[in-house]
């Protein structure tokens, strides 16, 4: 019989009101101390294709809004080490001192060359949950006005475990390992995020009817759990039956939490993140007990790298998720505002929202905001 491990010692943060971008929830408490100027050091990672342009973004909209945070900036090239593919250690050592980074995307060759870095520093500082928030920006004009999902997606394993190999010439195997402790410990985290954040459901999102054990273990694990969260509900769903309801109709999600093995996680959220205007605006934060890495949904975007057209936003929102956790909600909560109603006012936006503006100008124009 499998043990049931809770997350005994696991540092509880207090419950928060409920904002629409934050990682609230059982995340380790946020420890980092201000040093000698005042200001917390938070590791950044620029990241690639996109990435260094939207973390520079990021970087000016700070100074503007005097956030007492000074970056670390490291670089995560990939570096051949004994024969495997591994991240720089000065990358790894100043993650592992600060405790918090926010990182750009990292591009992953497909179907050739090294293994995605970006698993690598999930599984490097056992990032378990990725919690990705997805809500409708209020005057900005989407197939839907109502969008309000929380996705939680375990983030260790499952599907992305990349142990692959060929069994012989033409037959290739995958293997998706789920196991018992990395499922009760994101359904325990979805559950109190669910309590923290006044949502009043978890729903597992599973395909246990084909994958019996796998995903059968990881609702078992989700029921046991939700056996100790009587106030919040708990029901289940089939993944495609969940696309086709969220899309036709995303209300009833509002109100809940969805939890779910990594490879749903990572395709759901990039499907809700069409509902409300594209990859440009979805953030999120992989959490774990010793760090956490915030990052933007979306990756590399190589099609429009180095032009300056690139949307900041889910960089922006994934940061202001990082510094609730951080505690520095006022700061969050003025640039989220300043963000959110430059958007609504529709003026100044970038491409992939329908405007013509550059990074750089929609940058300007939250600035502008701030400073008001
Ligand atoms: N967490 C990460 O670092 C992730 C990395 N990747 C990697 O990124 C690379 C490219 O992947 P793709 O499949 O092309 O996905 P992608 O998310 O980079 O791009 C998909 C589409 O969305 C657009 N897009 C994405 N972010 C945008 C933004 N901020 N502003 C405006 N438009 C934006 C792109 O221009 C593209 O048309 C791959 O190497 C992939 O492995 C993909 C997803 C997540
Ligand atoms: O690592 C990558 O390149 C892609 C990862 C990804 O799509 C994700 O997990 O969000």
């Amino acid at each position: 019989m499998l043990s049931s491990r809770s997350l005994a010692g696991f540092a509880l943060k207090h419950a928060q009101p409920a904002r629409r971008y934050s990682a609230a929830a059982p995340t380790a408490a946020f420890a980092g101390q201000k040093g000698s100027n005042g200001k917390y050091t938070v590791t950044l990672i620029p990241g690639d294709g996109i990435g260094p342009e939207i973390s520079e973004s990021i970087k000016d909209i700070y100074s503007a809004a005097n956030v007492p945070i000074q970056w670390e900036e490291v670089s995560v090239t990939p570096i051949l080490k004994g024969g495997k593919t591994v991240i720089p250690d000065a990358a790894i050592q100043s993650v592992k001192k600060n405790t918090v980074a926010l990182k750009g995307p990292l591009a992953t060759p497909i179907g050739k060359g090294h293994v995605s870095l970006n698993l690598t520093l999930r599984r490097t500082f056992n990032l378990f949950a990725n919690v990705r928030p997805c809500v409708s920006i209020q005057g900005f004009k989407t197939p839907y006005d109502d969008v309000n999902t929380v996705l939680i997606r375990e983030n260790t394993e499952g599907e992305y475990s990349g142990i692959e190999h060929e069994v012989i010439d033409g037959v290739v195997q995958s293997i998706k390992l789920i196991t018992w402790d990395a499922s009760e410990r994101v359904a325990r985290y979805a559950f109190h995020y669910a309590q923290s954040s006044g949502r009043k459901r978890v729903t597992a999102v599973h395909k246990a009817n084909i994958m019996k054990m796998s995903d059968g273990m990881f609702l078992s694990a989700c029921r046991e759990v939700s056996k100790d969260f009587p106030e919040i509900a708990y029901d289940e769903d089939l993944l495609d039956r969940a696309c086709l309801q969220i899309t036709q109709n995303p209300r009833p999600y509002s109100d809940r939490v969805m939890v779910m093995p990594n490879l749903y996680g990572d395709i759901l959220s990039d499907m809700c993140a069409g509902l409300i205007g594209g990859l440009g605006l979805t953030p999120s934060g992989n959490i774990g007990r010793d760090a956490s890495i915030f990052e933007a949904v979306h990756g590399s975007a190589p099609d429009i790298a180095g032009k300056g057209l690139a949307n900041p936003t889910a960089l922006l929102l994934s940061s202001l998720m990082m510094l609730r956790h951080m505690n520095l909600v006022d700061y969050a909560d003025k640039i989220e505002k300043a963000a959110l109603t430059t958007i609504a006012e529709g003026k100044t936006i970038t491409g992939d929202l329908g405007g013509k503006s550059s990074t750089k100008e929609y940058t300007q124009a939250i600035i502008q905001k701030l400073r008001v």
